[in-house]
């Protein structure tokens, strides 16, 4: 199926916004990156076709050794990096007061704000973001940090509405961090495992909006997601559903048959403001939100999840979208540098 107004030159997504160029400075032609990350994500970020491009660009990768110190490695004019480790963050912190000249991507303290799924969200929240293209918002939740036996009372104090999406509290990169659950009925609430987030399941159509950024460049496509539940379920499930990544990426839903009111992606001022809001507040460059539509409500968006450096590779086109990015760092560095002297 294809919505109307989508670009066919890439099926799987559309470009919102991207950075014209221009030629880096000859001072940048060889741009080195350094990059920290897990074995997991050197594989699914470091592919061949961005390598490959990357070197055409004069953009060359090198692995940090995180047993080495930092200042003996490089030198490096960036750094890419995705550890939650408290020592990696005091090491780049460190780093970054006697290196203002490397470029960080991103800050570590700016990082921790999208490792407790409670403030993720708090960004979204206070910016009430609410024009003639829509309003976004995010899903009433409850923090629960122990004792699983004062959870219906404490829903019950909140006043929010079964069922309800248990997510845990920290997103560490583990995969226990991504096993969600839904409760349905308030008995089963006693059985779930604090420090949690209890957050109210929003019916959206069984469609989600997955909104990458890179710096100034937004790029949306849809996955599908967890199915409407309705009065039927509710009075016919007494438990608690244990759910996959529903939303990852082989559950893509480009091509799929679905109700086109369903499908029809977030109008573009909307994605451009949020994302331009939301790259200021939380302070990152590299980051991606998960988005659903109220379903029946034409223009209520909920925020449910931010990521950090998400897995780009499943992005169309991230080998251009990234490299481009990296020099226009190194870009608008020379450019100060140019304005300073
Ligand atoms: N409040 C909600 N209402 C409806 N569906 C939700 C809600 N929260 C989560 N979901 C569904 O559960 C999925 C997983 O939730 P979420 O994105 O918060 O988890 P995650 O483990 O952080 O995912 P990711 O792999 O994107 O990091 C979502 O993609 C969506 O399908
Ligand atoms: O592919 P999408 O739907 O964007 O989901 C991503 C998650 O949001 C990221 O958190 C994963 O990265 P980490 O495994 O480094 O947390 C990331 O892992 P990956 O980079 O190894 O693919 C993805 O699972
Ligand atoms: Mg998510
Ligand atoms: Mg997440």
């Amino acid at each position: 199926m294809r919505v109307h107004g989508e670009v066919s030159d890439d099926e799987a997504a559309t470009v919102v916004e991207s950075v014209p160029l221009c030629p880096p400075p000859a001072s940048a032609q060889r741009l080195v990156v350094g990059y920290a990350l897990t074995k997991k994500k050197v594989r699914s970020f470091l592919q061949p076709k961005l390598l490959a491009l990357a070197r055409k660009k004069g953009i060359h990768f090198e692995s940090i050794d995180e047993t080495r110190p930092l200042s003996e490695q490089g030198p490096f004019d960036i750094i890419l990096h995705k550890l939650t480790s408290k020592e990696w963050q005091q090491v780049l912190e460190n780093y970054r007061e006697e290196h203002p000249e490397v470029t960080v991507l991103d800050p570590p303290n700016a990082i921790q704000h999208l490792n407790n799924r409670q403030s993720m969200l708090q960004e979204v929240a206070d910016l009430n973001l609410s024009n003639g293209y829509g309003e976004v918002c995010t899903p009433r939740q409850l923090v629960i940090m122990k004792d699983p036996s004062s959870i219906p009372d404490a829903v019950a104090k909140a006043g929010l509405t079964l069922p309800l999406v248990a997510k845990p509290l920290v997103v560490d990169g583990t995969s226990k961090s991504h096993e969600l659950s839904l409760a349905y009925v308030e008995a089963s609430l006693p059985l779930l495992d604090p420090p949690l987030v209890l957050q109210e399941f929003v019916n959206h159509g069984g469609i989600l909006f997955k909104v990458y950024i890179v710096g100034e460049t937004i790029r949306v496509v849809r996955r599908f997601s967890l199915p409407d539940v309705n009065t039927y379920d509710l009075g016919n499930n007494d438990g608690i559903f244990r759910f996959p990544r529903v939303s990852c990426a082989t559950n893509n839903a480009e091509d799929a048959d679905v109700d086109p009111c369903i499908a029809e992606l977030p109008p573009k001022p909307l994605l451009e403001k949020l994302g331009k809001e939301l790259r200021r507040r939380l302070g990152l460059r590299l980051f991606n939100i998960d988005m659903i539509r109220e379903h029946g409500r034409k223009d209520r968006y909920y925020v449910i999840d931010i990521n950090y450096f998400p897995g780009y590779g499943k992005m169309p086109g991230y080998e251009h979208i990234f490299t481009d990015f990296l020099l226009s760092l190194v870009q608008s560095k020379y450019e100060r540098l140019l304005s300073a002297s």
